[in-house]
């Protein structure tokens, strides 16, 4: 027997700053048929509550460098003030959803991430999803809301890159279920160049993706974003798509598939 699907949508932090787009993104998350898991960011709101703070935000390779200042904001706006929110907005819309951290019920565990050279400070890289706590959250047609903060089990916090946690959650759950994995965001898809926003490149594979980046055509934060998708692809994953809110609508065809 086919496993069912299970629909794993991340969204970030520039549409999550757009009430307006914000509203209709959930409104239309909310009507998703089938089990559905949200992931969301919250980078540039992140950014703006630092510098008000007085902390300089400092990002290398679309990551947040996060010292123990930052830990502390990044937990502030992620796991609260934007977690509740949107829990609060798809209660509104009929979308029974709980908003969860990492360490909530252990579901993300994740360890310090360690990269030659670079000290990233409090940033996490994931270890285990816990998928059979999510799997009872889905069986009761609970609506799973993740924020970008993980555990490591010995009380820290760790701020994980958002894009980084929807890939992770969508392996896990692919021993359960067909997963399907879209990152919606706020442009059509992967551009071929920056300053035409219709100029979307509708397939990409590894090969294309390795001269895209060579080409410097991908850069910033579509570098973890394009590496968590070919991971994700990898290891079970069944689709993985990039494009705008209107994606899980099912409304648009412009959008960027991403295969091995
Ligand atoms: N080729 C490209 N196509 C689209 N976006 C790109 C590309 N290269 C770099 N980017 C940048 O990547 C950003 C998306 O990454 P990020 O800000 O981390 O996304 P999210 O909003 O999902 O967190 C875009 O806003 C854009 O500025
Ligand atoms: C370690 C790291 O980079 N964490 C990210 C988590 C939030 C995120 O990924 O938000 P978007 O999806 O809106 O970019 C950050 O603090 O920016």
């Amino acid at each position: 027997m086919s496993k069912q699907i299970v629909q794993i949508v991340k969204i970030g932090g520039n549409v999550i700053n757009n009430e307006e787009a914000l509203n209709s993104f959930l409104k239309d998350f909310s009507e998703i048929s089938e089990p559905k898991i949200l992931v969301h960011g919250g980078g540039r709101k992140a950014t703006e509550v630092s510098s008000a703070m007085g902390l300089e935000p400092k990002m290398i390779n679309g990551r947040r460098v996060t010292d123990e200042a930052t830990v502390e904001v990044v937990t502030m706006v992620y796991a609260g003030l934007l977690n509740k929110k949107i829990t609060a907005k798809l209660q509104s819309f009929g979308c029974n959803a709980m908003g969860l951290s990492g360490a909530d019920a252990n579901c993300i565990l994740a360890h310090k991430r360690i990269v030659k050279d670079i000290d990233y400070g409090f940033a996490g890289d994931v270890d285990a999803i816990n998928s059979e706590i999510i799997d009872v959250l889905l069986q009761n047609k609970v609506t799973p809301v993740f924020c970008a903060i993980t555990h490591d089990k010995n009380g820290q916090l760790l701020n994980t890159n958002a894009d980084t946690i929807a890939s992770e959650v969508a392996i896990g759950m692919s021993k359960l279920y067909t997963t399907e994995l879209n990152f919606v965001f706020e442009l059509k898809g992967v551009l071929e160049s920056i300053d035409d926003k219709d100029s979307v490149i509708t397939a990409i594979n590894s090969e294309k993706y390795e001269q895209l980046v060579a080409a410097g055509i991908i850069a910033d934060g579509m570098l973890p974003k394009m590496h968590n998708c070919f991971n994700a692809l990898q290891k079970g994953v069944s689709k993985v798509k990039i494009g705008d809110a209107s994606l899980v609508k099912n409304s648009t065809k412009l959008y960027t598939t991403l295969s091995l």
